[in-house]
């Protein structure tokens, strides 16, 4: 089998390849390198139609990663490339998905907590993971309530998911490639599963599949990429669908461009516009997740920053900017430094105008319209911040899309390497890949919700054990939604 993922990471980052690349992505920095192919088994030889005539090159420094330098087939892929006579290109976006009415609240919840990814238990323990995430989500349910309420009663996500995926499809077409495009939740409605049945219904013989994340993490599209993983591997119909994945984005032009023009937007209604601190406020993930397990998601995202900033200052505002990370859940120790503080440090240092740019995702979501809309705007103002603004999510705005079209396209000659009809299938590789590349080792992580050390041994395996070890979850669950150590209030009350 020969099989290649789609990737773009910065370590694989040769320089000439930059260079002959950049025509295609102009503004890609040093370090960002739109496409990598890295070869899992095998070159996508000759044999191969899907690659039959591309070069494909091996890096010195990189051996395992390969790259094709064939400008031409980005916009036109090659009719090898077209695969099999009936061509029906399909894009995937992956998404998290959210409550649409309050009585979701708790299924999404559980969903959730139930996600592997999410909480990450020994392989001794796993049987327990539909019991912890029922208790964390009954917990958790009041307050994630609250805020959906706020917001009208549910998330925005599918609504504004679907208007993105309708304005791809249009681009799409436009740019002369139609596809459909299918939306695929993690954790609510419409589930992965059912984009994959449509997907199969449809006839799709290509794939492209486009988390819509920026920027890569284990608990995003990581998460999503290792559901898709385990559903191909289970399904003959999918396992001989062809694929691609762009795994992260947020160092492509369009994108960095477009984000630039709506900070320039919001920044000029302030009246000092120098004054104005860019701050920048991304999801958290654990800190364990980058630390322990690899996930790249903090270094794409201080890259992302940088690269929108610089855009930003060639445009002539030099604004000074921080990067915070908001939304941690639980008492494990996430990335730093944390919203909150950072608002009130900066109210400290006597920074009075601020303007807010939520950057680890591209629609407006319940941590857009109430943490940042409604609590940090609070905090700010009660930190001496007067003036405040928050740039808008991208949702369907125009040159976004139209980018992420152009990186579908980019990304089509890549679909499938087929060495022949009865060859074990990419997909699964292209997936596996993928997904080895960012977290080897798939080592068990301290929960982000609920921190503990298990202490789950074969000789503890007795009934009195199991019930203490529930006791524990119970109690340390309690603390995750009370944000409160109740172990250290029972032990150490006055
Ligand atoms: C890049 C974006 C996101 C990362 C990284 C991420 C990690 C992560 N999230 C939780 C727990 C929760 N997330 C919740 C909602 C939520 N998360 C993201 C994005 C990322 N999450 C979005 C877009 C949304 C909102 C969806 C919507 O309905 O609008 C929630 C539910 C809301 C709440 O109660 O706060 C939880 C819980 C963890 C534990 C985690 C990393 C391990
Ligand atoms: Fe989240």
């Amino acid at each position: 089998m020969a099989s290649f993922g789609l990737m773009q990471r910065t370590v694989h980052c040769p320089q000439p390849l930059v260079e002959e690349r950049s025509s295609l992505v102009a503004g890609c920095s040093g370090r960002g390198l739109p496409v990598i192919q890295r070869q899992r088994r095998g070159v996508c030889s000759a044999t191969n139609g899907a690659q039959r005539g591309r070069v494909l090159r091996r890096t010195a420094a990189s051996p395992d990663v390969v790259s094709f330098v064939d400008p031409n087939d980005i916009r036109k892929p090659s009719a090898a490339a077209a695969g099999p006579a009936v061509d029906k290109v399909g894009v995937l976006l992956l998404n998290l998905g959210g409550p649409e009415k309050l009585d979701d609240v708790k299924p999404f919840l559980y969903n959730l907590f139930a996600d592997p990814e999410i909480i990450r238990l020994p392989a001794a323990a796993k049987f327990l993971q539909p019991l912890l995430a029922t208790i964390i989500s009954t917990l958790r349910a009041p307050k994630s309530a609250e805020g959906y309420e706020a917001i009208g009663g549910g998330s925005p996500l599918r609504r504004i998911t679907d208007e993105q995926a309708e304005a791809l499809a249009q681009s799409l077409r436009a740019k002369g490639q139609p596809a459909n495009v299918y939306v695929g939740m993690r954790y609510w409605h419409p589930y992965t599963e059912e984009a994959l049945e449509h997907i199969k219904a449809d006839g799709v013989t290509r794939l492209v599949i486009l988390p819509l994340y920026p920027q890569f993490s284990i608990s995003t599209s990581g998460s999503s990429l290792r559901l898709l993983e385990s559903l191909f591997k289970s399904d003959r119909a999918l396992k001989s669908l062809r694929h691609t994945v762009i795994p992260s984005w947020y160092q492509r032009r369009g994108y960095v461009s477009a984000m630039a023009d709506l900070i320039v937007e919001e920044l000029r209604k302030f009246k000092d516009v120098p004054s104005v601190e860019l701050f920048f406020s991304a999801h958290g993930v654990p800190k364990s997740y980058v630390e322990e397990a690899g996930d790249p998601y903090k270094e794409e995202m201080e890259e992302c920053v940088r690269l929108i900033t610089d855009e930003v200052k060639r445009r002539g505002f030099a604004n000074s900017h921080t990067l915070a990370y908001q939304s941690r859940v639980g008492p494990a120790e996430w990335l730093k430094p944390y919203t909150d503080e950072s608002i009130r440090d900066l109210g400290k240092r006597g920074v009075k105008s601020m303007l807010a740019v939520p950057i680890s995702f591209v629609s407006e979501h319940i941590e857009t319209l109430e943490e940042i809309d409604m609590e940090y705007r609070e905090l700010a103002e009660e930190s001496g911040i007067r003036n405040w603004g928050r740039v808008p999510a991208l949702n369907t705005n125009t040159a976004f899309i139209d980018d992420l079209a152009d990186a579908v396209m980019e990304a089509l000659p890549y679909v499938g390497c087929l060495a022949g009809p009865t060859d074990s299938l990419v997909p699964l590789g292209d997936l596996e890949m993928l997904l080895q590349a960012y977290d080897r080792e798939r080592r068990t992580l301290p929960s982000p919700v609920v921190m503990w050390e298990w202490g789950w041994t074969k000789s503890a395996e007795t009934w009195n054990g199991r019930i203490a070890m529930i006791a524990i979850i119970i109690i340390l669950a309690l603390e995750a939604a009370s944000g409160q150590s109740i172990l250290k209030n029972l032990l150490y009350a006055e």
